[in-house]
């Protein structure tokens, strides 16, 4: 049974379309990176998938039952993108508060403060607390009835290095017990390592969606290797000239040699340069999220709002 299932989705909130045809699903052990410019329809796939609003065309599935289905609700989990609570209550007070709405057992609060960093903290009001502390109690909220489904708008937004890695480790954790999670993001290097797959979203249309080698290879995205020379920097022309690089292909920085090739030569390349015999260390750069990002979104940066760079 998938967490959530859209099919041929589309939504508009007045005149013009806002999602446009979109196919996407997510499985339950699985982290989706949902990616996409302002205004791209990420927040809006995200109310559709939690039942606030039903799309024009195509349908959505969640959880095996419909999209705003009360049995279905529970076993969601949401964190949204601005978290803002009664500033008198106590954390606790708050989330057990969450917990009554949700059926979740009371016995949860004081456990899911204690693992979201506020254990000492529960019993002073929310207005004493700073940004990150009441992203954490965003975060206690959404992990709230141990969901199936998770969805997390920059959940990182507000917390400290620390609590950022405490926050993909606990996300890890909940994925290998089964819980499907969504995570939106703009800090794509920060994400990287935790997602197993990106769904790329522009203008309302899903431009790409598959894990990173994929979209890489859809990309046809080249990888960059730095040589540096065994014999030093005098040597880097000879490197090149033995491998049969032209200068095209190759430059040569701050002492060593960059070459970019397509990512099914890479291993040939490799080869070549080790057969030289003139080769002292060699990296290899793949193409990371924000490159593939880019390439798909295009770099029209503020044009997709309608403003102009
Ligand atoms: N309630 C609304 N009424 C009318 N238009 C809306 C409403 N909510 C969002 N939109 C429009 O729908 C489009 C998609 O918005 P959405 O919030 O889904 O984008 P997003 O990808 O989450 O953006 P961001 O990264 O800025 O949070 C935008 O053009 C936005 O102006």
């Amino acid at each position: 049974m998938s967490c959530f299932r859209l099919e041929n989705v589309s939504y508009r909130y007045s005149k013009s379309p806002v999602l446009t045809g979109i196919d996407l699903s997510l499985e339950p052990g699985e982290i989706l990176g949902l990616f996409g410019h302002n205004g791209a329809g990420k927040t809006t796939s995200i109310k559709l998938i939690l039942g606030l609003m039903t799309p024009q065309q195509g349908t959505v599935s969640v959880l095996g039952g419909q999209a705003g289905d009360p049995e279905v609700s529970q076993h969601i989990g949401y964190l949204p993108e601005n978290v803002m609570f009664y500033p008198q209550l106590t954390g606790r007070e708050i989330l057990t508060h969450f917990a009554r709405l949700k059926g979740a057992p009371l016995s949860q609060v004081p456990t899911l403060l204690e693992q979201v960093g506020l254990g000492d903290a529960m019993a002073a009001r929310v207005k004493t607390y700073s940004k990150g502390m009441r992203q954490r109690l965003g975060l206690a909220q959404a992990l709230l009835g141990k969901p199936k489904l998770l969805m997390l708008d920059e959940p990182t937004v507000g917390l400290d290095p620390v609590a950022t890695a405490d926050l993909y480790r606990l996300l890890r954790r909940l994925r290998d017990e089964g819980t499907g999670i969504v995570l939106c993001s703009h800090v794509l290097p920060g994400v990287e390592p935790y997602i197993d797959r990106a769904a790329i979203l522009t203008e309302g249309m899903l431009k790409a969606a598959g894990n990173l080698s994929a979209l890489r290879r859809q990309a046809s995205m080249p990888v960059t290797l730095t040589v540096a020379p065994a014999n030093g920097d005098g040597h880097l022309a000879s490197v090149a000239e033995a491998a049969g690089l032209s200068a095209s292909t190759s430059v040569m920085e701050n002492g060593s040699l960059r070459i970019e090739v397509p990512a099914d030569s890479k291993m040939a390349m490799i080869r070549r340069l080790l057969a030289t015999g003139e080769v002292r260390d060699l990296g290899v750069v793949e193409p990371t999220l924000e490159d593939i990002y880019v390439h798909f979104i295009g770099s029209g940066g503020l044009a997709h709002r309608g403003g102009a760079l």
